[in-house]
């Protein structure tokens, strides 16, 4: 019964104080313990069409062939359900990576390795869904591909409606993206290809934040 400090304590505004928080007899490390794995949230940030999603299904394909208990939330799939009452303003940006952070949160300490594949465009967003996990449990991954190497790809067509003003606050056109100032790994997802780097991020994770 060692782990059941939550991070969610140490926040400002969280809940009201008449609400108070419950000690679970099993711990998160127990959890993950007798999926004989560790948990972590493998966040994966990066411009529309930078490669995010294909990176994350890759990285899960992998894992999951590996034996291991995994999660892939994808920003275009959540938008379908959790989020769907969200657009594309700053503030609902910021709320639906919240979400996703605290949905998160609740998976791994369910002992599951969460991918998730969102733009996330802002540092202080990205800092707040990292605050909400034990050190080493969150990894940002920058899918660093250049805005135009991304129009050009285009891969669902969005940045040409958005250059011809049909999509509003579209990111990297629109709307800012703030690259990351730490990611524990960038990928070069422009000249390599995305099963190079899938492997190379593979290996960081197998080395370090999921060996046992
Ligand atoms: N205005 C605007 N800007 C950027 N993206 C847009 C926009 N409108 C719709 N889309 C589609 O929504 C996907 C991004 O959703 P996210 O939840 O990842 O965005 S965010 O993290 O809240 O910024 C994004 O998916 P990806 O292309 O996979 O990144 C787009 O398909
Ligand atoms: N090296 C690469 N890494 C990732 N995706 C690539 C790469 N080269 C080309 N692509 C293509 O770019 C597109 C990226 O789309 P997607 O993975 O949906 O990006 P995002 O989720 O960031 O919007 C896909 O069509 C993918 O096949």
């Amino acid at each position: 019964m060692t782990d059941n400090k939550s991070p969610y304590q140490k926040r400002e505004n969280s809940a009201a104080a008449e609400v108070v928080w419950h000690k679970q007899l099993v711990s998160p490390a127990r959890r993950a313990e007798i999926k004989n794995q560790k948990a972590a949230c493998i966040w994966i940030t990066g411009l529309s069409g930078s490669g995010k999603s294909t990176i994350a299904n890759l990285l899960e394909h992998k894992l999951n062939a590996d034996g291991y208990h995994t999660m892939l939330l994808d920003g275009d799939n959540v938008r379908h359900g959790l989020c769907k009452d969200l657009k594309m303003s700053d503030d609902d940006r910021t709320e639906n990576i919240r979400r996703v952070a605290e949905v998160a949160k609740l998976m791994t300490d369910a002992g599951l390795i969460v991918i998730t594949a969102f733009i996330s465009p802002f540092r202080d967003d990205r800092k707040i869904a990292r605050e909400l996990f034990e050190s080493g449990r969150f990894v940002e991954v920058f899918v660093n591909t250049p805005l135009e190497v991304c129009k050009e790809r285009d891969p669902k067509g969005l940045y040409k409606k958005a250059i011809a003003g049909e999509i509003k606050d579209f990111t990297g056109i629109s709307s800012p993206y703030e690259k990351p100032d730490n990611p524990e790994i960038t990928l070069d997802c422009a000249s390599k290809p995305a099963k190079e780097t899938t492997e190379i991020l593979y290996k960081l994770l197998k080395c370090t934040h999921i060996a046992l």
